[in-house]
């Protein structure tokens, strides 16, 4: 009895092992084979900053070129990068971004970036000026999310997650309901864009875009065209926790908002 007891053990025991080898392995296979873009999952690969574009006094558009003129990102929609830079310490520093382009804007990728005056990956930023390389690897693997499910053996939602957390299908639902805090925004713009741009989807989407201020508003010239140019399926709200504006200009912007 113990015996049997005991292989029943070593058999459940091996058969979770495999299923984890055979889930870890397939994400390897299927992200190496569906990543036809510029990124490497494993690796980090320089990419040239072309253009920078101030957006406010903390907030910065950065393009970089990519490989070719006619190359691609190739990152998942909704998923995100990671980017490798050094502190003010000269200390090395990585951290997660979404790009805010898509893979139908060829040669270049961009990233909107709140720079913090204390952060870390802040600084790199701060002091990156056009022709300065940065290292990107992606799309960043959700490893711990992975086992987890793995441990719960749901194998089925696991590989459904293979490709990351958030898999956009056109006409998958209705309508998406986004709720998004300040540079949180840059993923629900990226699939938003997706999902609007493309003429055969017809999911509609309805985005709460919360800020301390007005001038914390990131990407507000893009959603805005976005909000004008679908009316019928973007509906757009923005939420504000202080409606006092220090700048004339925002003084300005703030009447436009009313
Ligand atoms: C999936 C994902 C996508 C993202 N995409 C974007 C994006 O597209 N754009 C974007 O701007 N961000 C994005 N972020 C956030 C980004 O990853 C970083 O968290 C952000 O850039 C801050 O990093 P940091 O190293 O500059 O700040 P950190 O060093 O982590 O500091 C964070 C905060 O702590 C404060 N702080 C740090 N050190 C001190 C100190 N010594 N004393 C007091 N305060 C201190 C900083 O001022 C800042 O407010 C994303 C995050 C995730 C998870």
């Amino acid at each position: 009895m113990a015996f049997l007891e005991n292989s029943r053990v070593e058999i459940l025991g091996f058969a979770v092992a495999l299923v984890a080898v055979t889930t870890v392995t397939a994400y390897f296979y299927l992200n190496k084979k569906k990543s036809k873009g510029s990124l490497d999952p494993e690796k980090f690969q320089d990419f040239k900053l072309v253009k920078r574009t101030q957006l406010s006094h903390n907030v910065a558009k950065f393009r970089f070129a990519l490989p070719t003129p006619t190359s691609i990102l190739g990152l998942p929609i909704g998923q995100h990068m990671s980017c490798r830079g050094k502190d003010s310490i000269g200390e090395e520093v990585i951290k997660p971004y979404t790009p805010t382009t898509l893979d139908s804007d060829v040669g270049y990728f961009e990233l909107v970036i709140k720079m913090y005056p204390q952060g870390r990956m802040s600084h790199h930023f701060r002091e990156m000026r056009v022709g300065d390389y940065m290292a990107v690897k992606g799309p960043k693997v959700h490893f711990c999310f992975l086992l987890r499910l793995i441990a719960l053996r749901s194998l089925f939602v696991a590989s459904a997650c293979l490709l990351g957390r958030f898999k956009y299908q056109p006409n998958q639902v209705k309508a998406f309901g986004m709720i998004a805090g300040g540079s949180g925004i840059t993923p629900m713009f990226q699939v938003a864009r997706a999902i609007l741009e493309n003429p055969k989807d017809n999911t509609n989407v309805h985005l709460i875009y919360a800020n301390v201020t007005f001038e914390d508003i990131l990407l507000k010239e893009e959603l805005d065209s976005l909000a004008s140019n679908y009316p019928d399926r973007f509906k757009l709200f923005y939420v504000l926790n202080q409606v006092l504006f220090g700048s004339s200009k925002a003084k300005e912007k703030q009447n436009h908002f009313q």
